[in-house]
C-alpha cells in the first residue's frame, strides 16, 4: 500500500496521482486491480448510491458503513473517508472523538474535511493525533446551501487569492493532499505550484498534481445528472439496463431457465416419488 510520503514522492517526481470513489466491495475491487492510487468514500454516496439530493443528509453511521465494505473489497489501497456534513464543525474535541471512531471502525488511512476557516484547527487537531488529512477547497459541496448551487469558485482574483491562502493554510496545518473541486484550472496551476504536498482535481483542469472522479459518473452508473467535468470512460448503465430488460423478456416468454441453468434428479428417485404411477 502507498503511504502519505509516497503521495509527496510521486508529486515531486511530476507522477499524477489516481483517485477515485468507491462506495462498496465490488466497486473497491474494481479500483484496486486497475491499480488507482487512492479510493475516496467519498459522502457523495448519499447522491450516488442513497438516493439524497445533497450530501447534507449523509450521517457518519453511513460513512462508517460504506467504508468498511470499501475497506474489505480493496484491502491494499490507501482508503480516504470523507467526514460528514456536521461531525467537524462544533467542538473541536468532539471532531477528534468522530474522527478516531471513523479510524478506528472503518480502517480508513486518511479523512477528508471541507473547507478552511475553523476547519483548520480540526486539521491541526487531527494530524496531531496522528490521523492523516486530506483538505477540500473550492466547490464544498457540504455547503451547497451557502454558496448558493454547486457553481464554479475562484473565478475572481479576490477569491482565488483567498484559495491561495486557505491551500498554504492547510498545508500548515498539517494537511497530506488538497482537493481541489470546480476552479478555474490556471487557478489550480497556481495552486499546485506553491503546494509541497500534492493537489487532486475535480472540474480543476489538468494542472493539479491528481485526479479524482466519482465513479458512477466515469463510468456512467446511474440515471443521475452528470457533471460537465466528468467524462464518461464506459457507459456500465446501459450494460445494466439491456441486462435487466433482457432478463424480464426471457422469464415472460419462458426462454430462462434454460436446461443449462436447471438441478436434475436420477430418474429412479423421481420413479421412487410417483410410486411407478
Ligand atoms: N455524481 C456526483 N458527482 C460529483 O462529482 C459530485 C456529486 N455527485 N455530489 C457531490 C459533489 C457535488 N458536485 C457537483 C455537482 C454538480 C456540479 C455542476 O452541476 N456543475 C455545473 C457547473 C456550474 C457552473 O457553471 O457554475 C455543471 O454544469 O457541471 C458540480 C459539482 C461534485 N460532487
Ligand atoms: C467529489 C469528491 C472530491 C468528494 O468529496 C466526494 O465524492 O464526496
Ligand atoms: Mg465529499
Amino acid at each position: 500500500m502507498k503511504t502519505t510520503s509516497d503521495f509527496l514522492t510521486m508529486k515531486a517526481n511530476g507522477e499524477k496521482i489516481v483517485m477515485i470513489t468507491a462506495y462498496d466491495c465490488p466497486s473497491a475491487k474494481y479500483a484496486e486491480e486497475a491499480g488507482v492510487d487512492m479510493i475516496l468514500v467519498g459522502d457523495s454516496l448519499g447522491m450516488v448510491v442513497l438516493g439524497y439530493d445533497s450530501t447534507v443528509q449523509v450521517t457518519v453511521d453511513d460513512m462508517i458503513h460504506h467504508a468498511k465494505a470499501v475497506r474489505r473489497g480493496a484491502k491494499d489501497t490507501f482508503m480516504v473517508v470523507d467526514m460528514p456534513f456536521g461531525s467537524y464543525h462544533g467542538d473541536p474535541n468532539e471532531a477528534l472523538k468522530t474522527a478516531v471512531r471513523m479510524i478506528q471502525e472503518s480502517g480508513a488511512d486518511a479523512l477528508k474535511v471541507e473547507g478552511a476557516g475553523e476547519v483548520l484547527y480540526v486539521i491541526k487537531k487531527l494530524v496531531y493525533a496522528g490521523i492523516p488529512v486530506v483538505a477540500h477547497l473550492g466547490l464544498t459541496p457540504q455547503s451547497v446551501g451557502v454558496l448558493g448551487g454547486y457553481k464554479v469558485q475562484g473565478k475572481t482574483a479576490e477569491q482565488a487569492q483567498e484559495l491561495i491562502e486557505d491551500a498554504l493554510r492547510c498545508q500548515e496545518a498539517g494537511a497530506m493532499a488538497v482537493v481541489l473541486e470546480c476552479i478555474p484550472h490556471q487557478l489550480t496551476e497556481i495552486v499546485s505550484k506553491k503546494l509541497v504536498i500534492p493537489t487532486i482535481g475535480i472540474g480543476a483542469g489538468p494542472e493539479a498534481d491528481g485526479q479524482v472522479l466519482v465513479f458512477h459518473d466515469l463510468l456512467r452508473y446511474g440515471k443521475h445528472r452528470i457533471p460537465k467535468f466528468a467524462k464518461e470512460f464506459a457507459n456500465a448503465g446501459e450494460q445494466i439496463q439491456k441486462g435487466i430488460e433482457g432478463y424480464a423478456k426471457a422469464v415472460k416468454e419462458g426462454s430462462f431457465p434454460a436446461p443449462e441453468h436447471c438441478f436434475n434428479m436420477k430418474e429412479e428417485e423421481l420413479f421412487s416419488i410417483y410410486g411407478g404411477k
